[in-house]
């Protein structure tokens, strides 16, 4: 599968314990009853967040899950304070936003934040011996222990995911084009519904000048009554300033290019009219394979006529697809950042029938794999940054009778569990 798309994950941070004081007293050959000379215990490194703009995902935090800074030393005699913990940088993308995993409540935005943000504080050191010394308490024999660090389990999601988005039929060769102008190895291939979950690639358009390019499943007619693998995927192009319409115009498959893009404009606009209206480039693509050009005139003058910017391209073949990539990157300067966090449509999850039992088999690695066809659907339609659309999912889940399943072929917690782009601890 390509590089799975991940817009939340689930870590825990914690921050250091400081350091103990120490229990000491001088010592020096000839002196009796030295004073008290504990030191201090160093405070415990913190967790901090920080924006870097070139991560355009989470991916990385599937894989790493738990944070954990350093704590402080302890003290020592000799009035020698105990070191610091080192702080914890955690670098996310910039959209980030991090919610209390309890409460769901926003800890803090990382979108237009450039100051790091200190998601889990250190504990102090305690105090050595040598603070507790009083003319009536010579000998203090106690130093105070470190506070423990913060510890906290948070949710990151993030958000403005792409600049630009692709939309069109399946088929069409959005996936191609994602792949011949950026970085991203989609899986292409000669068949509908060949991507399931969206893509992200970066498109370097000359120095200085990138976005973020998203390649989301193929949209159908009736899409916004569950036809084909629906359309509530669109919410992933949602934050897009600009969409990318493909066509495909070769009139291979018999198909009117005219009339699929206006199919799909309508399915767009069932999702939201505002999204229909954004601001769109649309591509012919396979003028490679257009022995007969007449789809592809219709097409322009359709298109041209609604105003839009029309562009023939081969992505197969990377014909015109670079200037497609300058046109978008040139709208992009005046067009201002999308920064409504919730989404503008709310998900009415379809009917997924979950009752055909799930395939399960265990990786080398002690992972738990789990498919099956609904598992693809649940998966394609939950928004993971949404907080009803998760926990349907989890009844979903639940009431496929997985967990009963993997209980029986003995999963234990914390074992991880992998349902496509998602993997979890295992908690009973
Ligand atoms: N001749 C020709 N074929 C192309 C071109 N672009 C893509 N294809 C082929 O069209 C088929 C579909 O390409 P994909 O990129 O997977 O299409 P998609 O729109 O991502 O499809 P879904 O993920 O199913 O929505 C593949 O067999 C591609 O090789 C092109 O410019 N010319
Ligand atoms: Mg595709």
């Amino acid at each position: 599968m390509a590089a799975p798309f991940v817009d939340t994950a689930r870590i825990t941070v914690k921050a250091g314990k400081g350091g103990n004081g120490a229990v000491s007293f001088h010592r020096e050959k000839y002196v009796a009853a030295g004073g008290p000379d504990g030191g201090d215990g160093g405070k415990g490194g913190s967790v901090i967040l920080e924006v870097n703009s070139h991560m355009s995902t989470l991916m990385d935090f599937r894989y790493k899950r738990k944070y954990v800074a350093a704590n402080g030393m302890d003290g020592a005699g000799k009035r020698c304070s105990g070191k610091d913990g080192e702080n914890l940088i955690i670098k996310v993308p910039r959209g980030t936003v991090v919610r209390d995993s309890e409460t769901n409540e926003i800890i803090c935005d990382m979108s237009e934040r450039d100051k790091p943000f200190v998601l889990a504080r250190g504990g102090n050191g305690g105090w050595g011996n040598k603070h507790f010394a009083t003319p009536t308490r010579q000998v203090p024999n106690f130093a105070k222990a470190g506070l423990p660090g913060e510890e906290r389990e948070v949710i990151l999601e993030l958000k403005l995911l792409a600049d630009v988005g692709l939309v069109g039929f399946p088929n069409v060769g959005k996936s191609t084009l994602l792949s011949v102008v950026s970085k991203a190895q989609p899986k292409i291939a000669n068949y509908h519904f060949t991507t399931l979950f969206p893509n992200l690639g970066v498109v370097y358009v000359e120095e200085g000048v990138s976005f973020v390019l998203a390649d989301i499943p193929g949209i159908i007619e009736g899409a916004s009554e569950g036809a084909g693998l629906g359309h509530d995927f669109l919410r992933h192009v949602d934050r897009c300033r600009l969409l990318i319409h493909v066509v495909d115009v070769s009139g291979s498959e018999g198909r009117d290019p005219v009339a699929d893009f206006e199919a799909i404009q309508a399915e767009l606009k069932e999702y939201s009219p505002e999204l229909a209206a954004r601001p769109m480039l649309v591509a012919g693509n396979k003028v490679d394979a257009a022995y007969d050009r007449t789809g592809l005139e219709a097409l322009r003058a359709h298109v041209e006529q609604l105003g839009l910017p029309f562009f023939e391209i081969s992505a197969a073949a990377q014909m015109g697809t670079r200037e497609l990539m300058l046109a978008a990157a040139r709208e992009l300067e005046h067009l201002p950042p999308i920064t409504v966090y919730e989404p503008t449509y709310v998900a009415r999850p379809p009917q997924v029938d979950t009752s055909a039992p799930p395939q399960i088999h265990r990786a080398d690695d002690g992972t738990w794999i789990v498919e099956g066809p609904w598992l693809e659907r649940l998966m394609a339609n939950v928004n993971f940054g949404d907080y009803e659309s998760r926990n349907w999912f989890d009844r979903q889940l639940r009431q496929s009778g997985l967990f009963d399943r993997l209980e029986e072929m003995g999963i234990k917690d914390g074992d991880i569990v992998s349902l496509y782009n998602l993997e979890f601890e295992y908690q009973r």
